[in-house]
Parts: structure tokens; C-alpha cells; sequence
């Protein structure tokens, strides 16, 4: 999920109008909503001729915008509208087709659903489509200049960045090399649920053990230290303060009304102090340890952060410098906490809905493991468990979008319709996975699918798209490998360990919300119950 070190704001670009919530100042208002329509009249008159214009009819329900300012419709509709409009994505498909045009303030979004369109996007002409777009001056300044992987043009910066970031620390050696590290972290993450559910008569809160889980991975990974939880959590809330920060506002959108967000602006500088604050001496420990490896026998042997220390960037002469490393590392972190976190959230939640498969899950780990404590190598001869993970992906991407793409150059073709070079072009995940063209009986849950069904999917969308949860292409992430093996490893711990049912206090309710990712709209309270074996 992804700008700056924010896999997940830019996925989440749409939740600008959460500002209106949280403004209090009702002159202040007055004057923005005033700007606001003037800024409507004058600035959002380019047309792009060739895809369907959604003209704020239909969106929402509410009455069409005035004729010939399609942009008025659709701006006050989802600034005002109660549901992020994100929810109607899959409505105005249906309505316009796999790919329409919105215009959001000043920025245009091309927004493209089938997965046709998606494999001529990202893999028939991944090379075309590439690019980022450009970034607002908050994130600019969070990305240190869009010096980071997920928001650098694409070009050589970003092929040397992406490159060490794969061949340094993603890589399969490099994966199976923190074998122990994640196995440690499981151990302390079931100790973890055990001890919340002995204090909460069997209760406990998913999504925020397993997001600490699998940060307290990623942060030894990236920085090689040994932290204690304290200050583990400490990381982490600074973290969490950044996607927040970087949550796109009414000015992204309409530029002019900048002076009014000073003080957004003031505090989203503040928060990058902290953040490079908390992590700067995280990079002179390490600094340290290396220059006096002799003292430090047991440190982990090597670090993300130990491969950005040299490296040689094409097109700059400079090793990056300590602010350039927060960006780096940041974007290490919060690329595969929440998008992790949420998976297993909504995995948990379909284990209570479907008591058979838990069963089913338990069962195939304890054929494989016995009595042992479950490990990686476990779970690759697991095909049930293969299969309700790639189920859980496709029913439940942990984002709506893929980053947002760019034309890289001007000229570029869309389905025969043009893309121009400043446009956000916006890949929705969900009605892709949910075709019924492409999938038997798309809205249910099943697993099965994957074994007896004869259904496929490359998740990598190479020989063709059909469910894409990491993107697909020249960006596609780079931590898929990463990514289903901690939630496949974190999923086989959590049914080995516990009995999960649904606390009685609460309802079993499949709506989501965005909160950096996909998440559950209620967050999921679970009751477990320790097996009778202890792992
Ligand atoms: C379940 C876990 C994850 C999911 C679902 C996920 C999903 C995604 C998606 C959809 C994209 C956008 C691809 C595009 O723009 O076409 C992306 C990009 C990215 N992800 Fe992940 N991700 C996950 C885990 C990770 C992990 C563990 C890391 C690294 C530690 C990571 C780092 C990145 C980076 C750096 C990019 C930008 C790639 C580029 O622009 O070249 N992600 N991810």
C-alpha cells in the first residue's frame, strides 16, 4: 500500500474527504467550500474525449452535477457523501465500463477494472504504464524527493533501488536466511495471544497482534537489532503516524486551497521530525555494531539497512544520506505490516465463519508437523493450506487499488482510448477477482476451488490475470514472496496454537473500510480456545 513509505496512502488516496469530519472551524469552512467551487469552475475544464466521463449522475444517487462541470458532480458527491466512494467503484463499472475517467479536483484518474485491461496495463504494456505520477509536497517530503522504490519514476534511480531492495533483502536465500528470526517472532506472538486471552476471558484483538507481529519481524529485518517490545512500540507508532499523515487531503485535489492547510502542513512536518528522530539512532546502532562486529557475536548477521549503507545509486554520485535512509527503511516497514495484518484479519474471520475448514487446516498441519511446533518447511507440503491462502488473496486483496501508475510517456493507449502523461491511472483489484467470467461462483469462499475445482491463478498475472493482489508487471511487488510466506507461516501458528471462535459479544460482518488497507469495517474480536497440545 503503499506513497513514500507508504505503500498504503496511496492506495487509500480516496479518503481525502475524511478532512470534513475533522475541520472545526466553520469559517474556515465557509471560505474553503466557497474556493472550492470557484477552483471547480476555472481550473477542471481539459477533457480527456476518449474514455466514458462519469458526470456525477448515478454516483451515490445523488441528482447529476450541473451539465458540462462533470467534475462538480463527482467531487461534491464523494466529499460529502457518508460511504467512501471507493465502495461504488465496482457500481460505476458496471455503469461506464472497465475503464472511466474521474476528475478529482485537479488530478484526472483513469480507473480501469477488468482484467483485460489490467494485463494490457500492467503486462502487454507494463513498460508504457510504469511511472508514478507526481506527488503532492507533503508526500514529497516524506519520500525524500520520491527517493524510494514504490515512488520513483520509473527510470534508473528506481531499477537501482528496486534491485538492491530485491537482490539485498527479498530474495529467496535472503528469505530463508531470517528463517529463525520469524520463527522467534511467531513463538512470541503465540505467547502473546495466550497471555490477551487468559486476561479477556478467551478474547482477543486480531488485527493489532498480528500487525505488531509481523512489524517486530520487518523491523529486525530491516534495521538487524534485537529491540525490546517497549521500544518496538515505539517504532511502530511513529509509523502508524506517518501513513495518517500522508492520508491525501481536499488540497491534493485542489491545489489552490493550500494556504489553507498551513497547519496540516506544519504538523505533517513535525511528524517527519519525530520520524527521523526515532529513527536516525536506529541507524547509528547498527552503524555501530558493524564497525565493531567482535563485540557483537550474537547480532543478526545482516540487515536492509546494511545494504543501503554503500549503495551506489545510478544517475547520483552520493551514497544516500541518514534522511534518505528513514525514507528507505520506512518504506521496508510499512510496506508489509498493515497489507499482512489485514490478510489476517480476514483470514481469522473466515476460519470462525467455516468451522469445517479450521477443522480441515488443523487437521493437515498436525498430518504434516506432529507434535512439533509447526515451521515454514511444514507448510510448503500443505496444499489445503496453499489453497486457502491464495483463496483468502482473491476474495480479500488487502488493498482496493495497486499503487498508482503513470503513462511514461505521452501517446499512450488504453483499450484504444488515450492516457495522458499526467493522469492517475487507478487499477481496482476487486472486480477483477470477483468476475464471474473468470471464476465459478466468485462470492464464495472456497479453497476447494484451488484443489478439486481445476480452477488456476498466477498470481504473478504473467500468463494472464485473474486475481493480481500484488500487482502485476515491471512494478509488481516486490515482496510477494515475503508477504504469503509470513501470513502463511502466521495462519498455520494461530490453528496450530488456538481454537478460534467468534466472541459472543459480536456479529460476523464481512463489510470493510479503509484504514491504510482493506480491513474488517469491524475490527475482529475473537474467542480461542489453547489446543490441548502445547506448541
Ligand atoms: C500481503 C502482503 C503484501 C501485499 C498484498 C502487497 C501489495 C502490493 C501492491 C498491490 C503493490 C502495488 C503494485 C503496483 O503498483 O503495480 C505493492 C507495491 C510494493 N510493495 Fe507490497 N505488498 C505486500 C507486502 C510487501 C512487503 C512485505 C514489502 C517489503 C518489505 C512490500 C514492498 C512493496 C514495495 C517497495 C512496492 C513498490 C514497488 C514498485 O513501485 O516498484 N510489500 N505491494
Amino acid at each position: 500500500m503503499h506513497n513514500t513509505n507508504t505503500t498504503m496512502a496511496t492506495i487509500s488516496s480516496f479518503r481525502f474527504f475524511f478532512f470534513f469530519s475533522s475541520t472545526t472551524n466553520n469559517a474556515l469552512m465557509i471560505l474553503l467550500i466557497s474556493s472550492l467551487l470557484l477552483c471547480m469552475i476555472f481550473i477542471f475544464n481539459k477533457k480527456i474525449k476518449s474514455t466514458k466521463l462519469v458526470a456525477g449522475g448515478g454516483l451515490l444517487n445523488l441528482p447529476p452535477g450541473p451539465p458540462g462541470w462533470p467534475v462538480v458532480g463527482n467531487l461534491f458527491q464523494v466529499a460529502f457523501a457518508e460511504k467512501p466512494f471507493i465502495h461504488h467503484i465496482g457500481d460505476l463499472s458496471r455503469m461506464y465500463g472497465p475503464i472511466f475517467t474521474l476528475r478529482m479536483g485537479a488530478r484526472t484518474l483513469i480507473i480501469v477494472s477488468s482484467a483485460e485491461l489490467a494485463h494490457e496495463a500492467l503486462v502487454a504494456k507494463g513498460q508504457l504504464f510504469a511511472n508514478r505520477p507526481t506527488e503532492n509536497p507533503t508526500r514529497t517530503i516524506f519520500s525524500s524527493n520520491k527517493f524510494s522504490v514504490n515512488s520513483a519514476f520509473f527510470g534508473p534511480e528506481w531499477r537501482s533501488l528496486r534491485r538492491n531492495m530485491v537482490h539485498g533483502m527479498l530474495s529467496t536465500t535472503r528469505l530463508k536466511e531470517f528463517g529463525p528470526v520469524r520463527q522467534e517472532a511467531m513463538d512470541r506472538f503465540v505467547d502473546r495471544l495466550r497471555a490477551e486471552a487468559q486476561a479477556n476471558h478467551g478474547a482477543v484483538w486480531v488485527l493489532k497482534n498480528a500487525r505488531f507481529a509481523v512489524f517486530c519481524i520487518l523491523l529486525a529485518m530491516c534495521f538487524g537489532l534485537n529491540l525490546d517490545e517497549e521500544s518496538i512500540g515505539k517504532v511502530e507508532q511513529v509509523m502508524k503516524k506517518v501513513l495518517i499523515t500522508l492520508t491525501p487531503r481536499m488540497d491534493d485535489y485542489l491545489p489552490l486551497l493550500r494556504p489553507f492547510f498551513m497547519k496540516q502542513m506544519k504538523q505533517a512536518m513535525e511528524v517527519r521530525k519525530e520520524q527521523i528522530q526515532t529513527i536516525v539512532p536506529l541507524v547509528d546502532k547498527r552503524r555501530s555494531i558493524l564497525a565493531n562486529r567482535h563485540l557483537h557475536p550474537d547480532a543478526v548477521p545482516f540487515s536492509y539497512l546494511d545494504s543501503l549503507f554503500d549503495l551506489k545509486v545510478e544517475g547520483r554520485k552520493s551514497t544516500p544520506t541518514d534522511v534518505e535512509l528513514v525514507t528507505l527503511c520506512s518504506e521496508f516497514l510499512n510496506g508489509g505490516t498493515d497489507t499482512t495484518a489485514a490478510a489476517i484479519e480476514w483470514a481469522i474471520a473466515r476460519l470462525i465463519e467455516n468451522p469445517a475448514i479450521q477443522s480441515r487446516l488443523y487437521e493437515e498441519i498436525v498430518g504434516v508437523a506432529g507434535e512439533t511446533t509447526v515451521d515454514e518447511k511444514d507448510t510448503e507440503k500443505m496444499p489445503y493450506l496453499q489453497a486457502f491462502v491464495k483463496e483468502l488473496l482473491r476474495m480479500h486483496p488487502p488493498t482496493y487499488f495497486v499503487l498508482t501508475h503513470a503513462a511514461v510517456d505521452s501517446g499512450a493507449k488504453l483499450g484504444g482510448y488515450d492516457v495522458p502523461k499526467g493522469v492517475n491511472l487507478e487499477l481496482y483489484l476487486p472486480t477483477i477477482a470477483g468476475d464471474p467470467k473468470l471464476w465459478s461462483n466468485p462470492t464464495k469462499f472456497d479453497p476447494d476451488r484451488f484443489i478439486t475445482g481445476g480452477e488456476t491463478a498466477d498470481i504473478t498475472g504473467v500468463t494472464g490475470v485473474r486475481m493480481i493482489p500484488f500487482g502485476a508487471g515491471r512494478r509488481i511487488c516486490p515482496g510477494l514472496g515475503m508477504g504469503t510466506t509470513h501470513i502463511t507461516l502466521m495462519l498455520a501458528r494461530m490453528v496450530q496454537a488456538l481454537e478460534w471462535r467468534l466472541h459472543p459479544s459480536t456479529q460476523l460482518d464481512f463489510r470493510s473500510k479503509l484504514e491504510f488497507t482493506v480491513v474488517m469495517e469491524r475490527p475482529l474480536m475473537a474467542m480461542v480456545t489453547p489446543r490441548k497440545k502445547k506448541n
